[in-house]
C-alpha cells in the first residue's frame, strides 16, 4: 500500500530508530558481573547510527539497574544521544526520572510476574491519576510517551491526559508473525495502521515497538505517521550472530527501504 492509499503522500519526517539495550543487561546479570556493559552497547549503537537509546528500569531491576540509568544519563548527554527512559507509573520511578531528567520517558505497564511487557497501559482506566503523574515529568522537560495497545479508546485517553506521544505496542502483530498466523498478523498490522492514523489525527506523535524483527519492522516503518521505532530484544539476539553494529545497520536499512518503497526514493 503506498502513501497515497493511506491518504498521505509523504511520511511526516525521518523515521528514528531507538535501540533498546535492556537485554544486554539481561546477559550481564546472568552472571552478576559487569560484562557486557549496557553503556558500551549504547555507545556502539550510537556509532552504528541509532537515533536514541531506550532503557526500561523495571521495578524488579531484572535487567537495567539504577546504576545503568545513572551512567547512561551522564554519558548520552555528552554524546548528544537521547535517552528514552521506560518506567512504570509509580512514585519511585517518577522520582528517579525527575532526578535524571532524561530526554524522554515512556510510561509502560508492569507486572512482576510477566516475562515481558505483555500489554499496553490501561490509560482509559486511570486518566486522572496518570494526568497528574505525567504533569511534573512534562514540566521537567521530558518528552512523555505512553505505551499502549492499538486501541482508539486508549489513544483518546492518552490525548486527554496531555501526553504528546504514544508508542503503539506491536507485540500482538509480531507474535502472530512468529507463529505463522499470517491472517492474524495482517489483521493486527491493519489495526496498527488504523491507530497510527487515528492518533496522528488527534495531534499525537506516533511511535511503535515491542518484538519487531527484520521481517516485521518494514511494514510498520511504512506507516507515514510513525516517527520512531524502538527495537531491542531482536537486535541483541542478532548481535550474537552478526554483531551489534551490523544488526543495527541492517535494521536501519530495512526501515529506510520500506519508506522508499512506500513513498519514493526521497522518503528514507
Ligand atoms: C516496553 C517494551 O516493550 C520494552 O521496553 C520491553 O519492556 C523490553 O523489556 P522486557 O523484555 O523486560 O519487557
Ligand atoms: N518499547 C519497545 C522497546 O523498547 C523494545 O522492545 P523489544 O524490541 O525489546 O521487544
Amino acid at each position: 500500500m503506498t502513501g497515497e492509499a493511506k491518504g498521505r503522500t509523504q511520511p511526516l519526517g525521518r523515521l528514528r530508530l531507538g535501540v533498546n539495550i535492556d537485554h544486554v543487561a539481561t546477559i550481564r546479570n546472568a552472571r552478576g558481573g559487569r560484562h557486557p556493559e549496557p553503556l558500551r552497547a549504547a555507545k556502539a549503537a550510537a556509532a552504528a547510527g541509532a537515533d536514541g537509546i531506550t532503557a526500561h528500569l523495571r521495578e524488579d531491576r531484572r535487567h537495567i539497574t539504577d546504576a545503568d540509568i545513572e551512567a547512561l544519563t551522564e554519558t548520552l548527554r555528552g554524546l548528544d544521544l537521547p535517552l528514552n527512559f521506560e518506567m512504570a507509573a509509580t512514585e519511585e520511578m517518577q522520582a528517579i526520572a525527575l532526578r535524571h531528567r532524561p530526554h524522554a520517558v515512556c510510561i509502560v505497564p508492569e507486572r512482576r510476574e510477566e516475562r515481558t511487557t505483555e500489554g499496553g497501559l490501561e490509560v482509559a482506566r486511570e486518566e486522572n491519576r496518570l494526568a497528574h503523574f505525567i504533569a511534573p515529568l512534562r514540566e521537567a522537560g521530558c518528552r512523555v510517551s505512553i505505551f499502549i495497545a492499538a486501541d482508539e479508546r486508549q489513544i483518546e485517553a492518552a490525548a486527554r491526559i496531555g501526553a504528546p506521544v504514544i508508542e503503539l505496542h506491536t507485540g500482538a502483530y509480531c507474535e502472530r508473525d512468529h507463529d505463522g498466523d499470517l491472517a492474524g498478523r495482517d489483521a493486527e498490522l491493519e489495526r496498527l495502521r488504523r491507530c497510527a492514523a487515528f492518533a496522528h489525527g488527534l495531534g499525537l506523535e506516533v511511535h511503535a515497538g515491542h518484538g519487531l524483527t527484520y521481517e516485521t519492522a518494514g511494514p510498520v516503518a511504512a506507516f507515514p505517521e510513525v516517527m520512531e521505532l524502538n527495537i531491542g530484544h531482536f537486535l541483541v539476539g542478532e548481535a550474537i550472530f552478526s554483531g551489534l553494529d551490523s544488526a543495527i545497520r541492517r535494521m536501519r536499512d530495512v526501515m529506510d527501504r520500506a519508506r522508499r518503497e512506500a513513498f519514493g526514493e526521497g522518503a528514507a
